[in-house]
């Protein structure tokens, strides 16, 4: 039998829950989950027991926590991309030891926007995110309405339960200056939509992602933990 990846989660909510429960089924193979951390537990006792940290608990604690994850040789697989806007702490979160990962999430796309982003620079990219209104703070709006037009970085700090994607993108295109974020709090969306565009020397490129939203917790799509659980599957492989 080969080794087998001690995986600590952070955060037991939409995302997080339905993590710890594949893991617990042994779904990804390879990997074991040798502890929890939520509010009040320690992230010292899960660094003595894992390999590796999947961040599912928002960009605060990202902040908070996930220094110290890498700090101490430990690998760091991060949802909550949005923290990362923040150069500083993007930094601190690269210079390891450990390892730091991003799940693509809600979206998807990434790979060959970095590949034309190689290329060439990429000139014009935008994300619009569309949301049910209360997920987005305007839970009395009657019709689909703008809530927030900016730059990635801009929006993607303003709004960091629900547009991590914005900043996943941008790190994707190489530049968060490229990237225009786009939020729309629509009464009607029975889906979480998220069309990508982008365009530059490589091509022209469209994506539409239509994902349902969780029960649990409608901010976010019901697809990112199986994201989360894809990538590990890469990493532990
Ligand atoms: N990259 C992407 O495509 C996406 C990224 N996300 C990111 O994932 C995050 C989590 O989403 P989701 O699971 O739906 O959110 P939930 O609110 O359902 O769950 C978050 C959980 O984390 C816990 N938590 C908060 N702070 C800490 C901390 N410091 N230490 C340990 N646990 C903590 C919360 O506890 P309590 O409830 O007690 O506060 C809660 O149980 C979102 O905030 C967002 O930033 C979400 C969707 C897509
Ligand atoms: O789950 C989604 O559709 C997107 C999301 O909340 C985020 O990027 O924070």
């Amino acid at each position: 039998m080969g080794e087998v990846t001690g995986v600590a989660v952070v955060g037991r909510g939409s995302i997080g829950g339905v993590v710890i429960r594949a893991l617990e089924s042994g779904e990804v193979p390879g990997a074991r989950l040798t502890a929890v951390v939520d509010l009040g537990d320690s992230l010292d006792d899960a660094l003595a027991v894992a390999d590796l940290v999947v961040e599912c608990a928002g960009q605060r604690a990202l902040a908070e926590l996930g220094p110290r994850v890498v700090a101490a040789g430990k690998d760091l697989l991060v949802v909550s991309i949005g923290a990362l806007t923040d150069d500083a702490l993007h930094e601190r979160l690269r210079g390891g030891p450990g390892r730091l990962f991003l799940t693509s999430g809600a979206i998807g796309g990434l790979d060959l926007l970095r590949a034309a982003a190689l290329m060439a620079p990429l000139e014009k990219v935008r994300i619009v995110t569309t949301k049910k209104p209360a997920t987005l703070g305007v839970p009395h709006a009657a019709e689909p309405v703008e809530v927030m037009r900016g730059p990635a970085r801009e929006v993607a700090a303003a709004f960091p339960k629900s547009t991590n994607v914005a900043a996943a993108v941008a790190l994707a295109a190489g530049s968060f200056d490229v990237v225009e974020a786009v939020v729309v709090a629509d009464p009607a969306a029975t889906l979480t939509s998220h069309v990508i565009t982008a365009s530059g020397p490589a091509g022209d490129y469209r994506f539409e992602i239509r994902n349902r939203p969780s029960e649990q917790n409608p901010a976010s799509s019901q697809v990112v933990p199986h994201a989360v659980l894809a990538t590990l599957r890469d990493i532990v492989r």
